[in-house]
Order: structure tokens, then C-alpha cells, then sequence
């Protein structure tokens, strides 16, 4: 029986990974996140704890008492401005964070499952394959970069799925992502400026939830690129989602990185070949479109 501990189980991918392993009976889960329970009113049967990352002690006690097979790592400041101006916090939580997760899988010989990210890359020749050469060029993804590398020494079982610009749904959620800001945006007749020279292979959040569970059911080692299948620009994403809404494309203002800029600076040109999680896992994303239509149906 595979004993499953979730970090962030509050968050977007955590919520999704919560709501794919639940209802299955041939794992038993552990959901944990910072804060209070997010999900207690929907999924009342949910076992959770409270279990803060960035505590030693803590992971140390949660870890022990609960002797999971496999951990799935989703905790991390993901605001990656935020990241920029609060780099102790970032370091605390995206890099030492996961120094304790180690130390826990190594004593009690758990499996990690640890989630990273396309901007470990400078995104100067996306798309990458597995074996691409790092070069971060802003904070965030210069603390991804450091965990994979704590990760990779690591002599527990270890996979790091690497994924990118995450969409969907959660609950009681305080981010938005670049599908329901399109759309709450566009319905509320906002003029948005959207960039057509950063390239992603913007990934649902339930697909990115299946390839953890896939990477757990395989026992799967080493590093999976774990997105979406299309090469798209912010542009082209805001383009698609207007015409599944049937809203106003005249209100999308095309920009370029001479016209917007945010205070970090993002990888140009990311996006992933996934044919090594399509081979080895089985991984099958649903396309842009349909995660469109799956986000639709549920806000
Ligand atoms: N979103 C994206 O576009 C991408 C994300 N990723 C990676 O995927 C993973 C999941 O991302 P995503 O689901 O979007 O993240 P979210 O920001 O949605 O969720 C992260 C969750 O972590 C929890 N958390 C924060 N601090 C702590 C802590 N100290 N201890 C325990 N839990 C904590 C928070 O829950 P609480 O409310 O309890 O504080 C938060 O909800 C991350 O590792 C990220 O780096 C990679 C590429 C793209
Ligand atoms: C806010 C905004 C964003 N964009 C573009 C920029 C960017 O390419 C895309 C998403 O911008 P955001 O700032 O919302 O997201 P961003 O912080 O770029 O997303 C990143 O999050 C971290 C966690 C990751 O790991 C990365 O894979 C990536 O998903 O939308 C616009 O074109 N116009 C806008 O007004």
C-alpha cells in the first residue's frame, strides 16, 4: 500500500493532487500545507495536519508519525516578483525547505517526488528536453535551481518532475493564473496587455496532478519534464480563451518585453519536450483548449 504525504495541499497543484488520490484505495494520503485545511468543508474525509515546511521539527515529527512511501513536494513561493524583493523568505522556503524534507526521506527511506520548474532556464533556446544545461535569470527560479540540487545528492529514491505556467481552478485561493485572468478580465471589458514573445507550454493543473501520480505508481527516478504538449505565446493563450468564451479579442492589446515588464525578468523562451514522461509514464495532457474547457466547467 503506498502511504502518500502531500506539502501544500492548500495550493493549486496540492488541491488537485488532494481531489486525483483521494478517492483511490490503493494509496492512503496525508495532506499537509502551512495554514488551515482549505479543502475541510469539501472533502470532509480528508486526513490532514498542519505541517509548516520551513520547520525542521516539524517535517521531522509529521514525517515520523506518519511514515509515508512517497512525499509529493509542492510547497514554494511561486510569486515570482514576490521572490525578487523577499529573497530570505525564498530561500527559507524554496531551498531550506527542502534540505528537511531530505533529511526526513533519507532517515524513514521515503521516496521524493519534488516539483520544479521551466525557469531554471534562461529561456534563451526553449524547448528543453531533461538534460538541458541550467542558467536562471531572476530569483525564484535561482532557489528552484538550488532545491533541484539538494534533490539530486539526496540518497533517498528521488524524481523531479519540472513543469510550467500552471492553470486551473482551486478553492479559496488567492492567485489567479493566465486563464481566469483572461477571462474575469475580458468579461469585465479590461483593456489587458499580453506578451507575444515569451514562449510556455502552459500546463492544467490536473494534468501536472496525474504526472505525480504517474511518477508514484512508477516509482519513478530521476527527472521528467511533466506540461503541456503546445508551444504557445501569452498572446495565443489569451486569443484561445477569448474565442472558447466568445469575449472581445479587440480588448487584448499584443505586447513585447519593450512595452511590459515586471519587476522580475522572465526566461524568453521556455516550454518542454515531454516525450520521455509520455514514454516512460504514460503522461497524456489534455490540449490547451480542453483545459480551457475543464477550467470552465468549473468556474
Ligand atoms: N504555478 C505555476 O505556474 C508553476 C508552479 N511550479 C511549481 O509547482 C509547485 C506547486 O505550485 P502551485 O500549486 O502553483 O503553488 P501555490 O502557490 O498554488 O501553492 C503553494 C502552497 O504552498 C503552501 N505553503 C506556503 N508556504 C508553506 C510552508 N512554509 N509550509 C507548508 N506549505 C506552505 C501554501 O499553502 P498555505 O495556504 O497553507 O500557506 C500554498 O498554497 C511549486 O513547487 C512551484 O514551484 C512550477 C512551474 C509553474
Ligand atoms: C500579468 C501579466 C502577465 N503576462 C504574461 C507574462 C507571463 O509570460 C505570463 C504569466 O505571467 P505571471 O506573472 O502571471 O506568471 P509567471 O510568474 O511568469 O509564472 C511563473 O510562475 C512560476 C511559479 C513558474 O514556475 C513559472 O513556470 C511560471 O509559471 O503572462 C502578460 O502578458 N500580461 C500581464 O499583464
Amino acid at each position: 500500500m503506498k502511504k502518500v504525504l502531500i506539502t501544500g495541499s492548500n495550493g493549486l497543484l496540492g488541491q488537485k493532487l488532494t481531489e486525483l488520490l483521494l478517492p483511490r484505495t490503493s494509496v492512503e494520503i496525508l495532506a499537509t500545507s502551512r495554514g488551515e485545511n482549505k479543502l475541510a468543508e469539501i472533502l470532509p474525509s480528508l486526513p490532514f495536519r498542519s505541517m509548516d515546511v520551513t520547520d525542521k521539527a516539524q517535517v521531522e515529527k509529521v514525517v515520523s508519525e506518519f511514515r509515508p512511501t512517497h512525499i509529493i513536494h509542492t510547497a514554494a513561493m511561486t510569486n515570482v516578483d514576490q521572490c525578487e524583493s523577499d529573497r530570505e523568505g525564498a530561500l527559507k522556503l524554496n531551498r531550506d525547505a527542502v534540505q528537511y524534507l531530505v533529511d526526513a526521506c533519507e532517515k524513514y527511506n521515503v521516496h521524493l517526488i519534488h516539483v520544479s520548474t521551466d525557469f531554471i532556464f534562461d529561456g534563451e533556446n526553449g524547448p528543453y528536453d531533461e538534460e538541458a544545461a541550467a542558467n536562471p535569470v531572476n530569483f525564484y527560479g535561482e532557489t528552484k535551481l538550488m532545491a533541484e540540487e539538494i534533490v539530486k545528492k539526496a540518497r533517498c529514491k528521488w524524481a523531479i518532475l519540472r513543469t510550467v505556467l500552471v492553470f486551473g481552478v482551486a478553492h479559496d485561493y488567492g492567485r489567479t493564473n493566465i486563464v481566469l485572468w483572461v477571462r474575469d478580465s475580458l468579461q469585465a471589458g479590461k483593456v489587458i496587455k499580453v506578451v507575444n514573445d515569451q514562449f510556455r507550454t502552459p500546463t492544467l493543473a490536473e494534468d501536472l496532478a496525474m504526472g505525480c501520480w504517474l511518477a508514484v505508481e512508477h516509482d519513478a527516478e530521476g527527472i521528467f519534464n511533466i506540461s503541456g504538449k503546445e508551444m504557445l505565446t501569452p498572446y495565443d493563450m489569451a486569443m484561445q480563451v477569448a474565442e472558447y468564451f466568445a469575449l472581445n479579442k479587440s480588448l487584448i492589446d499584443k505586447a513585447d518585453a519593450s512595452t511590459f515588464t515586471q519587476p522580475a525578468k522572465r526566461p524568453p523562451r521556455t516550454g518542454f519536450d515531454i516525450s520521455k514522461a509520455e514514454k516512460q509514464l504514460g503522461y497524456q495532457p489534455h490540449s490547451f483548449m480542453e483545459g480551457i474547457r475543464m477550467v470552465a466547467e468549473q468556474a
